[in-house]
């Protein structure tokens, strides 16, 4: 998947802007409050249908306008054309088009673009809650499963009812049976975990692989955290953990609880890594999760990387490049200065933007 063209209108501080991408690596420079990370923002949504930045779809919407539109004229990996547009009016629903027709859910046209995002809070990645994770895995499997995403949101809803006869309880246990929804969460939440962890399992070695070439000197393990305890089929989890979920009012084992647990030199990562080894254990995690997606469909993703020049140093920001490069990514860098990207004189197919007054001109 390739973006040939972008066109945004009353975007944050954008009234109308269009730019045409490079294939491989498209560089955005800027200085402080010009709109980078808007214009990656942008981009976002057409992979996510949400921004990176905030929940509010109307802080996006450019001050004293009504109602933001992204175009983007794509290719995909058939090197057939299409467009896309999505638009958002205040308290309103996404309208959302494919080649100009009308999309009723926001999630076929979502599917249809793999984009990942680096971003100087990309360290939630491995230190903030495993809710991050559980969305990092999803992603991949979301791309390469086509059943995946259903599968999820048919447990979500299971899950919604099961909870609510939890927060119903009152004190008698003999009138309050779950065996319906339990039987539902335990179809649907192992071939979650089976999925899962076959990705997992798929994803390690090619993530130590990029590790070492991140952060040689540590010994950085992950592993595969279901959601329930070892040694025991959900079924049993769910009726051990009952007494408790009906005092809590919510369940508290499946799939929706797993994680995927990181350890450095045998420690937790966070109390062994700086704040730019950690940045670099995740930028070796979204590496390895780029090449796995390459590898299994034969497409190829798009990468945002905001603010590149925070805490990863030159040889850094250059191999994670290289290596997203290597992959045939389509690649959007943001940085202040391009003295923070001296290596790229070295990428012949870039394209150099440069974002002031509102406008974005390639130079
Ligand atoms: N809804 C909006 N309408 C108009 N302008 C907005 C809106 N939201 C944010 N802005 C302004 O848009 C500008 C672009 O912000 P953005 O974060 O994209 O800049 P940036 O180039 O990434 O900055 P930095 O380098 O500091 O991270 C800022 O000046 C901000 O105040």
């Amino acid at each position: 998947m390739i973006l040939n063209k972008v066109q945004l209108t009353k975007f944050r501080n954008f009234e109308s802007v269009q730019f045409s991408p490079s294939p491989s690596l498209s560089i955005i420079t800027g200085k402080n409050g010009s709109g980078k990370s808007s214009l990656l923002e942008a981009l976002h949504y057409l992979g996510y249908g949400r921004s990176f930045r905030t929940s509010k779809h109307q802080s996006v919407i450019k001050h004293d306008n009504d109602a933001f539109t992204i175009f983007a004229s794509c290719k995909n990996d058939d090197d057939k054309e299409f467009r896309i547009g999505l638009s958002r009016g205040i308290g309103e629903q996404f309208k959302c088009s494919v080649n100009g027709e009308h999309f009723k859910r926001l999630s076929d046209l979502v599917s249809l673009l793999p984009i990942q995002l680096f971003t100087p809070q990309s360290t939630d990645l491995v230190i903030g809650s495993p809710s991050e994770r559980r969305r990092f895995c999803d992603w991949g499997l979301f791309h390469v499963e086509q059943s995946y995403s259903e599968l999820i949101k048919n447990y979500s809803k299971v899950l919604k009812h099961r909870n609510a006869l939890l927060k119903d309880y009152n004190g008698q246990s003999a009138q309050h049976n779950t065996d319906y929804w339990d039987q539902q969460l335990v179809s649907l939440g192992e071939r979650i975990d089976a999925l899962r962890s076959d990705y997992v399992t798929r994803l390690v070695p090619i993530f130590e692989s990029t590790c070492l070439q991140f952060l040689p000197e540590f010994s950085v393990e992950i592993s595969y955290y279901r959601g329930w305890e070892k040694d025991s089929e959900l079924l049993q989890a769910l009726h051990k953990k009952l007494p408790y979920d009906r005092k809590i009012g919510y369940t508290s084992a499946g799939p929706h609880k797993a994680d995927l647990r990181f350890k450095v030199n045998k420690n937790q990562a966070q109390e062994v890594l700086s704040r730019g080894q950690l940045r670099m254990a995740v930028a070796a995690l979204q590496l390895a999760q780029t090449k796995l997606f390459t590898l299994e469909t034969n497409r190829h993703s798009i990468f945002l990387l905001d603010d590149i020049g925070a805490e990863l140093d030159a040889e850094k920001r250059e191999r994670f490049i290289d290596g997203l490069l290597e992959t045939q990514t389509q690649v959007f860098v943001t940085a202040i200065e391009l003295e923070q990207l001296e290596f790229v004189n070295k990428y012949k197919d870039k394209k150099m933007f440069h974002v002031e007054h509102s406008s974005v001109n390639e130079e």
